[in-house]
């Protein structure tokens, strides 16, 4: 298949470069150009990422599938170059939290995918992406036909696991649910994910948050269970969440696509989550501090 990626940060990296060796073809869409991508699947051996960098729009105009591995404050921008792709490409998009569904609304495209990321990757400079964290990525048919998903399948391996979800709007309130649990705690420690069940304080605080959380949601508690919370912690120990790694790195982080979205679903229900609000508005103050850029 010809893949289109918009976006090589951490996630389309990834994408792009387990795609690749998939044998597809990649054609990154960035706003700088690169002279070569490198992905580190071992620290420091980095290993050339097969693909074409373009920063023109038009140049994804031939493509088979267009994945968006941007993250959800990048969407609003991109809405002139996105209406201007042909209606028939599938795109697929990647970010975490949930107000992207509502976004893809506004889109003109039949196919809308939705993807639903369990790995953990970080750049470690502006060429070279680390993968930190072998997990699956769920994947599923948000809107219309499409038509190459079984080509996009075998593309799965043991290091870059993808499978089918049918149900993927849970899929997405259930990873948007861990990352409320992850993200935020992680981000105020200043911890990559594994500090967080191997301090006791910080594994207390991420067990309060979720008895708080399934008290609210009580359908979930079959549904998101704490040992998978745990797993994902342990699967991902040596990364930095997204949200820590866009504090770090001075860039506004993903508070209410994923914290916000998740608080107003419990305000609905006339329920207000003490922890995960204090978490909320610590990390509003935080988005406020220094020169934080998209
Ligand atoms: N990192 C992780 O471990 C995980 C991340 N996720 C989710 O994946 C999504 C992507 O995150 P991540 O990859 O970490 O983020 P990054 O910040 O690493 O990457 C985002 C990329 O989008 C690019 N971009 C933004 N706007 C445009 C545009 N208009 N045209 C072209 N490129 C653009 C940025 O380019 P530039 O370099 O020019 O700024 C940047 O390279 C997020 O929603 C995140 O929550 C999910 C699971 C794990
Ligand atoms: C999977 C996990 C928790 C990896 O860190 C993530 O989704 C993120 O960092 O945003």
């Amino acid at each position: 298949m010809k893949i289109g990626i918009i976006g090589a940060g951490a996630i389309g990296m990834i994408f792009g470069a387990y795609l690749a060796e998939a044998k597809h073809d990649i054609v990154f869409y960035v706003r700088k150009e690169n002279e070569n991508l490198y992905i580190e699947k071992e620290p420091n051996s980095p290993e050339l990422i097969r693909c074409k960098q373009v920063s023109v729009i038009e140049s994804l105009f031939s493509m088979d599938l267009i994945i968006i591995a941007v993250k959800y404050h990048h969407l609003k921008n991109l809405k002139s170059e996105l209406d201007l792709l042909p209606r028939h490409i599938p795109l697929l998009f990647l970010q975490n939290g949930l107000l992207h569904l509502s976004y893809t609304d506004q889109l003109k495209q039949e196919t809308i995918v939705i993807g639903s990321v369990l790995l953990g990757a970080t750049k470690v400079n502006s060429f070279t992406v680390r993968h930190l964290g072998i997990g699956k990525t769920s994947v599923g048919v948000y809107r219309g036909v499409w038509e190459n998903a079984d080509v996009f399948f075998k593309s799965s391996s043991n290091n870059f696991p993808l499978v089918y979800s049918n149900q993927i709007k849970t899929t997405l309130v259930k990873k948007a649910l861990m990352n409320c649990l992850i993200n935020p705690l992680s981000t105020i420690t200043k911890s990559p994910n594994g500090m967080l069940i191997k301090n006791e304080s910080y594994q207390l605080i991420m067990k309060n948050m979720y008895v708080e959380i399934m008290n609210v949601f009580n359908e979930w508690n079959e549904l998101l269970l704490w040992e998978e919370v745990v797993e994902l912690c342990k699967n991902t120990e040596n990364n930095r969440s997204s949200m820590l790694a866009d504090f770090e790195n001075n860039r506004i982080m993903e508070i209410d696509t994923i914290v916000g979205a998740i608080l107003d679903e419990a305000k609905k229900r006339n329920e207000v989550l003490p922890i995960l609000n204090t978490f909320y508005l610590l990390l509003k103050e935080m988005n406020k501090v220094g020169n934080r850029h998209e």
